[in-house]
């Protein structure tokens, strides 16, 4: 029997497939000895199960046919007795009349064992009448049970005599009726001889509140060994095979980090609409059921640490991948609604959507795609891409774990080779194949993609595997308490998913018409293509990056140059701003911060050469791997010659300190040989300049060119071994802007991006991060393009942290000379340039003055006109 076939499939459905289990005699199933069941207590003593909601939907599809399968297959003891609860009135015959009835013609005729069984399991089910909150009805229910627990005890005199009286009481109940039938059951039905265990069904509240409030109830009630949280995901074969793929391989588990994997997709496809659970819907969408739970527990497998064992660890390390878990961006966030097509109706169309829910239900996500991100040493920087709709184009279930891209050497192969990918599909047929690279077969030498391929159909036809409800039923009763969702998983999973849905749902975020039977909105396409990581070109030369030491220091530089013609105004508000982001923002320490601002309020003195010179020293003196820095300068740059002619632009980039009539400017060599080529492996330097040529202000090798979405190599680079990073307002043929923000005092334009960005999202991805910046600076009128460069060519997809630090990927280190190029100075004029005078070759100055208090729409604008 395969596992789609299990809901609703009808004896006289014609399909080739239907056919094919319909013929099927017999699977091998191994029996509960060899199991090595039949010592446990629940083959020991009696067993109830009482199933509330009875009368329900899920009972009927899932429930009962479960119980049919187990006790067909003997895995339930003799001495069972099967107790449907339900408000409804009505006898156990009309009940096991409705219910065989059912059975036959959905489930049973499957597999012959399940037809065989039907007359034994009749006689086991019973049903019983009772509300939910009536402590009356549930005490004469006791009594209900005693009584057939006692039959059992007596049929078992002479033979198998049980000793103990176990009960199961499995919640097929809406959710608003938990915790009445829960303190019910309490009052008068608990066994006092055997075990007592509820199974409860998602959903497991609406949200972090209701969810801990639901929590905090049952477990004044219960103790937590006691409730076992169903999530029917986690009894599906192949996620229940995820642990054993991955930790039974020697040759995987090496593959399943952030060395290897670019990515993780999670995908939920159904090919059907909401049909008659819109009312549900409305209230919940499509994040709280199926992402919260199922593929968020799918997510969890894929990326948890190796359990010691199989009990209670298995929960603790999925527990670890939560914790580490990063709240979901909004931005990166895609909703969708199906509408009418292909003779299907549309969301809004489902009857049973109540009239009062109409407008709310204009909003209800059918779709959803969002990106969760491990901030951990294993997944950093993975996205792990979820994805689940109704009304789409097929329905599937799978994980595709997405490697990196190997290194194709165009003298060895004429065509990039695509990457691996391990997929593991849940339904509709259960498999797991791997995607990899081999030779044409025959005479061609290229490269062409094939399958390894465990296609469960064909490899175990023949062996039993239970479905997902039989599988986590038996657990149930069993008490494995790993194959349920415990208390501490449930919060967390809020934790996670309630930020984000009262973003989205009170900005009432976008959601986007696609057409039943479509592949869901357009805009996820480009959308997940760009974060479709980029090869690294280097081969990696480092080891892992080190964990962060705690030691921080920053070094902040702002020079208004008052009184001077080239007075600017926001270059100590720069420094001010920044200091804030870093201590409030990012929380470190204030006494690690030097500011450095010729207001001489600054707690390192004002910024003259030398006192700059002996500051930077002091940034990068005795680092040591794991160790963070910051640098940021806000004032005058300019250019002057290169002597050696590295440059391209054969100009070296020069800062003004507060002297530098006097004393000359820096150029960025100096402030290379002082803060970055001196770094050791592992320590991670970011550095903001925001001045006028600031491109390679820090001469750092690598930039990267946001239109080929690549690193982009000087040409003579000089690479070395730590890690630094820098954000420059401008390129090095352009100048930067003093800004003003709306409500606050004017500032860098660059800076003040940058900290306005970063407050809003303190860990954007870094293509997010730049196209943030560059929003941010068009949107205030600013030309100027925001350039990442940095000394290590590490992969964009993953967010940004001044705790990031990359090891060395660099073969060789030192400068590479691969061409000389001559001076090219660019004219300037203005007051900048006239107090340079012979100091400067040429130089560029910041934009200043003269236009102050005119606001754009963005939110803040230019204050000043370039001179
Ligand atoms: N259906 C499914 O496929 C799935 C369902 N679930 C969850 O399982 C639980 C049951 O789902 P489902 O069977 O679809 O639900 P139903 O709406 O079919 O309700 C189940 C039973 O609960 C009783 N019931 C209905 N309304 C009330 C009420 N207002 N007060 C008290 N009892 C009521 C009814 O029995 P009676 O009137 O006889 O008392 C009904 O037969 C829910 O929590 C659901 O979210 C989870 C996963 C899948
Ligand atoms: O819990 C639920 O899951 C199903 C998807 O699970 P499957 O086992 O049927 O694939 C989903 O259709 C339903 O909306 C949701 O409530």
């Amino acid at each position: 029997m395969t596992m789609e076939l299990r809901r609703c499939m009808t004896l006289d459905d014609s399909s080739a497939e239907n056919k094919l289990v319909l013929e099927q005699e017999e699977l091998r199933a191994p029996t509960a000895a060899e199991m090595g069941f039949d010592k446990e207590p629940f083959r020991l003593g009696t067993l109830s199960i009482v199933v509330l909601g009875a009368t329900g939907d899920l009972a009927k599809k899932e429930t009962f046919p479960a119980l049919l399968d187990l006790l067909a297959h003997e895995y339930l003891p003799s001495h069972v007795a099967i107790v449907g609860v339900g408000r409804t009135k009505q006898d156990t015959n009309s009940f096991r009349e409705w219910l065989q009835s059912w059975l036959v013609k959905s489930f049973a005729g499957q597999m012959k064992r399940c037809k065989e069984a039907m007359p034994s399991f009749m006689k086991k089910v019973s049903y019983f009448s009772a509300n939910y909150d009536s402590k009356e009805d549930f005490a004469r229910l006791a009594v209900a049970l005693e009584t057939e627990e006692t039959q059992m005890f007596l049929d078992g005199i002479g033979k198998e005599v049980p000793t103990e009286a176990n009960r199961v009481f499995y919640f097929a109940i809406p959710p608003f009726a938990f915790l009445a039938a829960a303190s019910s059951i309490k009052s008068t039905c608990l066994s006092t001889t055997g075990f007592n265990r509820l199974i409860i069904e998602k959903p497991f509240g609406h949200d972090l509140t209701s969810a801990k409030k639901l929590a905090t109830d049952l477990g004044a009630l219960y103790k937590e060994e006691n409730l076992l949280r169903m999530d029917h995901f986690l009894g599906y074969e192949i996620c229940q095979n995820i642990l054993s793929v991955r930790f039974g391989n020697a040759f995987l588990e090496p593959l399943m980090n952030r060395n290897h994997v670019a990515a993780v997709r999670v995908t939920l496809k159904e090919d059907f609409g909401t049909e008659g659970r819109g009312g549900y819907f409305t209230h919940y969408g499509i994040i709280r059921d199926v992402i919260q739970n199922h593929l968020l527990q799918m997510v969890t497998l894929v990326a948890m640490e190796k359990p010691c064992n199989v009990g209670g660890d298995i929960r603790d390390a999925k527990v670890a991948v939560l914790k580490a878990m990063l709240d979901a961006d909004p931005e990166e966030v895609i909703l969708g609604q199906f509408t009418a097509a292909n003779g299907k109706p549309g969301y809004l169309e489902d009857d049973s959507i109540a009239e009062k829910d109409r407008e709310k239900a204009k909003y209800c996500a059918t779709f959803a795609q969002l990106v969760l991100r491990i901030n951990n040493d294993r997944w950093w920087g993975v996205p792990f891409i979820i994805r689940a709709g109704k009304g789409l184009e097929e329905s599937k279930c799978e994980v595709r774990i997405q490697f990196k891209e190997s290194h194709t050497d165009p003298r060895l192969f004429k065509e990039e080779c695509p990457r691996n990918e391990l997929v593991m599909k849940v339904s509709p047929h259960e498999a797991i194949y791997f995607k990899f690279n081999m030779k044409q077969p025959g005479l061609s030498q290229g490269v062409t993609t094939t399958e390894l391929d465990l296609s469960y159909n064909h490899r175990y036809e023949e062996i039993y595997r239970p479905l997902a409800y039989t599988r986590l039923i038996l657990s149930g009763v069993r008490g494995e308490q790993e194959s349920f969702v415990r208390d501490d998983e449930l919060i967390r999973a809020w934790e996670i998913f309630s930020p984000l849905l009262d973003k989205i749902e009170n900005g009432k975020k976008e959601v986007l018409k696609y057409p039943f039977g479509s592949r869901g909105p357009a805009a996820q396409m480009p959308f997940t293509s760009g974060m479709d990581p980029k090869p690294s070109a280097a081969p990696h030369m480092g080891g892992s990056a080190p964990r962060p030491s705690g030691r921080r220091k920053a070094l902040l530089i702002g020079v208004n140059y008052f009184g001077t013609r080239a007075e600017l105004r926001g270059c100590i508000n720069d420094v001010h701003n920044l200091y804030r982001l870093l201590t409030e923002t990012y929380g470190w320490p204030s006494h690690a911060v030097r500011t450095l601002t010729d207001d001489g309020r600054g707690n390192g003195g004002m910024p003259t050469r030398q006192n700059i010179t002996q500051h930077m020293q002091w940034l990068s003196d005795g680092a040591q791997a794991g160790d963070v820095l910051f640098f940021s300068f806000s004032g005058h740059g300019a250019q002057q010659e290169d002597p050696h002619g590295y440059e391209e632009d054969g100009m070296n980039e020069t800062i003004l300190p507060v002297d530098f009539e006097r004393a000359g400017m820096m150029t960025d060599d100096e402030i290379s040989d002082l803060m970055v080529k001196s770094l050791p492996e592992g320590v991670r330097l970011t550095g903001i300049m925001d001045c006028c040529h600031s491109g390679s202000g820090l001469d750092l090798p690598f930039t990267w060119d946001p239109r080929r979405g690549m690193w982009r190599e000087a040409v003579n680079p000089f690479h070395c071994m730590g890690d630094v990073l820098m954000f420059s307002g401008c390129e090095d043929d352009d100048t930067s802007s003093d800004a003003a923000s709306m409500y606050s005092a004017p500032g860098g334009a660059m800076t003040t991006a940058f900290c306005d960005v970063l407050r809003r999202n303190p860990s954007p991805i870094y293509p997010q991060l730049l196209q943030m910046l560059h929003q941010h600076l068009s949107r205030g009128g600013f030309s100027q393009r925001p350039v990442l460069s940095s000394t290590q060519q590490f992969s964009l997809d993953r967010p940004f942290s001044f705790d990031d630090i990359h090891p060395n990927m660099n073969p060789q280190l030192g400068r590479i000379f691969r061409q000389k190029f001559p001076p090219r100075p660019r004219a300037m004029s203005g007051p900048l340039a006239d107090m340079l005078g012979p100091l400067g070759m040429l130089a560029g100055g910041l934009v200043v003055g003269a236009l102050a208090g005119e606001v754009l729409e963005g939110g803040f604008g230019l204050l000043g006109a370039l001179f």
